[in-house]
């Protein structure tokens, strides 16, 4: 890991680092959250957008490469699966699980 050998004066200094992480990670998120948009308008049900086994793969893949990397793989995995389920929800509120051409219903 780039970070592990590095060494602060203080703690300002290593939440400055934090701070300069975290814009690259926000970057980051936002690129996944369009892909992940992307993927929705590929699925009619709230199975295929919760996608179970997929899901399932991906925090793995994510825990693995944490504990190739030297990182905490049940850290990143639990940080992926909340990620995941944050992502669900997303989906969720931005995909349609009914075709274009059904008009809503009297009460919607
Ligand atoms: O791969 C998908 O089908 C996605 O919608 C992406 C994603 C993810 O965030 O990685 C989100 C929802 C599913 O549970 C599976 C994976």
């Amino acid at each position: 890991m780039a970070d592990s050998g590095d060494s602060y004066a203080d703690l300002a200094e290593v939440r400055a680092a934090i701070d300069d992480l975290d814009a690259d990670l926000v970057e980051l998120l936002v690129r996944r959250q369009r892909l992940v948009r992307a993927a929705g308008t590929f699925k009619r049900t709230d199975l295929e957008v919760q996608a179970p086994d997929r899901a399932a793969a991906v925090v793995a893949t994510a825990a693995a490469r944490a504990e190739e990397a030297g990182g905490s793989g049940e850290l990143i995995g639990d940080i992926y699966r909340a990620m995941v389920d944050s992502f669900i929800a997303y989906e969720r509120r931005n995909v349609s699980s009914a075709p274009p051409s059904t008009p809503p219903a009297p009460n919607d």
